[in-house]
Formats: structure tokens, C-alpha cells, sequence
């Protein structure tokens, strides 16, 4: 069985060991239903020490419910330690929470409120420390209501990292953070996790997941379908890096894909020669057609010029070229089903999956 492969995959101790780490998370057989609703229906998932774990997953998947039955803000079916102890007997002064919804006074400043959160525990850091480590030393005189949705959010993660945790779980810390706030909390999780601060990330940006974390768990319906590091995940679940072949905005008749094809025949040993790239293990290039053109699978960087001339030769003339490798959203629109697919037969795609699924 492939390492990344199976239903019944689960991050577990297995990984974490081969990682090098000790388990500072442990879940086995974590079961949370609300009625009839089974939010989480038998997750395993095991955290190194100094990892930073990653999961990602649908809307409604079980993510914050995991995150909660792990940090002892919700009770859970199943075996749960964390830094050796259950969630409930945890000391408060070693972990760190964000929750995805967390509506803190709304006429403290931002400097209060870290200094408020600060306060709860025994040993907290310096408030402007933490101020400057989420970007708000500027705007911390602010009160909160009348700052802007991202600069709410980083207050938020300032109060998750007041207390300096060995153990730190982030609920989509970068929603509705501009560009600029999102790298700087990017720099802050790499700096943490650096610093020895094990990580525990949700979000639905698969390239922040695909940049930070060590690791990653895929949810769907309550239970782990993947886990792996990113690059392990990418290569087994990706697909074949691509040629998105833009044609006049119009998608290909059946006549203008098979001479498409029959154009690339001779030029696929020359575009996809070379060591394998992440996801290209086949040496055939594929071609389908997509709503507005053409894709072309399988093809390297270095065969991307012999495609176009063949293309050309045949007389495709083309908009636009994008040429892109499988990534960590590639995985996810795979394994979650969201993925774009091509008709039987090389048809033009349904509009809404290929917006979902193309890139
Ligand atoms: N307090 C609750 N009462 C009833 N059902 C709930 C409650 N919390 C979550 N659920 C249900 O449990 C399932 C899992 O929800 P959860 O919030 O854990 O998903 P999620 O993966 O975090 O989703 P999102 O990406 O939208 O944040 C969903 O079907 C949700 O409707």
C-alpha cells in the first residue's frame, strides 16, 4: 500500500516516529457526531514534537471539530493526549489557540486585549513582542471593533501565541488576511516552528498548507482519506504536470482535438525525456480538451517548445499558454472529488467542474 494511499489512511504514530519526533498529539478512533450528523467518525492523527501539522479538507469535513476535540473545547469519542495528558488536563500555559470563530471585547485595543489574554497565565511574553510578531504594532491603540477584518484576525493569533506554547493550533489563521498579512504570518509559523513550537494548521490556502507544514492530512466526511508530506502527497495524487492550451476562448470540436493529438504522437519521447518531474512518472503525453481549448498532460519544462511547434504544424493557433506542475490543490481536488475530469472521449468538460478544477 502506497504510503499516502488508502481509505483508511491516518496520520499516524508510524509517521510521526519516522519523522524523528516524539508524539506531542495523539488521536485514535476520534468519533464526534452533533445528532445525526457524524462530524468525525474514527480519525487517527499523531503530531510530532517541533512538526507542523497540516489539515485540509472540504467545508464541513470535521477540521474545526478535530481541532476542537483536541484541544478539549468539545468532548470526543476515543483516545486523545496531548503533550502526554488529555486535552482536559493539559497545562493552559503550553498551548495555544486560534479558533476559527473567536469574538473577543469589542472596546479593548488590540494592545489590551493581548495584554488581557497575556494575563490569564502565569508566564506571558512581552505584549509589544507579540504585537510586532502579527504586524499590529502600528494599530495596536485601536480598538478592536473598528479595526479591519485582517487586522482583527492577527490580534486573534497574537492572543493564540501570548503565552509562548509549546503547542500551537491555528483554525484558518489567514482568513481575510491581505497579501502582505498572510506572508507575515507565514514568517511567524516558520520562525515558531524553528523555535521548536509544534504547529497544528487548518486552512483552506493549499499553498500556505503546501509551504508550512511538514505534514499533511486530507479530511473528507469526518475521516482521514491521505496524510503525508506534501511533495510525498503531490507525487502519489497530483497528476502529470500540464500545457493549458488556450484556443480563441471556444473549446475544440472532436475533428480539431484529433488532429491535436495525432500532431503530438511523434514529439512525446522529446517532451517528457529526462528524469521524472514531481507527477510525471508517464512518458506519453495525454491530451483533452477543456472549455476553452486544450490541455496537454505529461509535458516538462524542456518539452514545451517541441508541443507548440507540433501544435503549431497542425494548425492550432492558440490565445495562450499556462504551463503548470501538480501541487498540494491538485491532491486535494483529486482526493475530495472536486476535480475537474474530461467526458468519456475526450469531450468538452462541464463549465462548472473545470472552474473548480482547472488551473
Ligand atoms: N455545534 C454544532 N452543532 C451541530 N452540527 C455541527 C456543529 N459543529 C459542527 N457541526 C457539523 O459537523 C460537521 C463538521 O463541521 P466542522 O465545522 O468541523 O467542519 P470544517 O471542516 O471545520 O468546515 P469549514 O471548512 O467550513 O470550517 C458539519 O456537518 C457541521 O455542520
Amino acid at each position: 500500500m502506497n504510503e499516502t494511499t488508502a481509505a483508511s489512511a491516518s496520520a499516524s504514530a508510524t509517521d510521526a516516529a519516522e519523522a524523528g519526533d516524539a508524539p506531542v498529539v495523539v488521536g485514535e478512533g476520534v468519533r464526534k457526531s452533533y445528532g445525526d450528523v457524524v462530524a468525525l467518525d474514527g480519525v487517527d492523527v499523531t503530531v510530532g514534537e517541533g512538526e507542523v501539522f497540516g489539515l485540509i479538507g472540504p467545508n464541513g469535513a470535521g477540521k474545526t471539530t478535530l481541532v476542537r476535540a483536541l484541544t478539549g473545547t468539545t468532548d470526543a469519542e476515543g483516545t486523545i493526549r496531548v503533550l502526554g495528558s488529555s486535552p482536559s488536563a493539559v497545562d493552559p500555559q503550553r498551548i495555544g489557540l486560534l479558533p476559527q470563530s473567536f469574538d473577543p471585547p469589542e472596546r479593548l485595543t488590540a494592545r489590551e486585549l493581548v495584554d488581557y489574554y497575556g494575563g490569564l497565565y502565569e508566564d506571558a511574553r512581552e505584549v509589544e513582542a507579540v504585537l510586532d510578531d502579527v504586524g499590529m504594532a502600528d494599530d495596536a491603540d485601536a480598538w478592536y471593533e473598528t479595526l479591519s477584518g485582517g487586522q482583527k484576525r492577527r490580534t486573534c493569533v497574537a492572543t493564540a501565541i501570548v503565552n509562548d506554547p509549546d503547542l500551537l493550533f491555528l483554525d484558518e489563521p489567514t482568513t481575510g488576511i491581505d497579501p502582505a498579512g498572510r506572508r507575515s504570518i507565514h514568517r511567524l509559523v516558520e520562525r515558531l516552528a524553528a523555535a521548536g513550537t509544534t504547529v497544528f494548521l487548518t486552512s483552506h490556502a493549499m499553498d500556505e498548507v503546501e509551504r508550512l507544514a511538514d505534514r499533511v492530512a486530507l479530511l473528507r466526511d469526518g475521516g482521514v482519506v491521505a496524510v503525508g508530506a506534501p511533495a510525498d502527497l503531490i507525487a502519489d495524487h497530483g497528476g502529470r504536470p500540464r500545457l493549458e492550451v488556450e484556443i480563441d476562448g471556444s473549446p475544440p470540436d472532436d475533428g480539431a482535438l484529433e488532429t491535436a493529438s495525432g500532431a503530438l504522437d511523434g514529439v512525446g519521447t522529446a517532451a517528457t525525456a529526462g528524469e521524472p518531474e514531481i507527477g510525471a512518472t508517464a512518458d506519453e503525453l495525454e491530451i483533452e480538451a477543456t472549455a476553452d481549448g486544450l490541455r496537454v498532460l505529461g509535458v516538462r519544462p524542456e518539452g514545451i517548445g517541441a508541443v507548440v511547434d507540433a501544435l503549431g504544424e497542425a494548425g492550432v493557433e492558440f490565445e495562450s499558454l499556462t504551463w503548470a506542475e501538480p501541487s498540494l490543490e491538485d491532491v486535494y481536488l483529486r482526493l475530495t472529488g472536486e476535480e475537474y475530469s474530461p467526458r468519456a472521449g475526450g469531450g468538452v468538460p462541464d463549465d462548472s467542474l473545470d472552474d473548480g478544477g482547472d488551473r
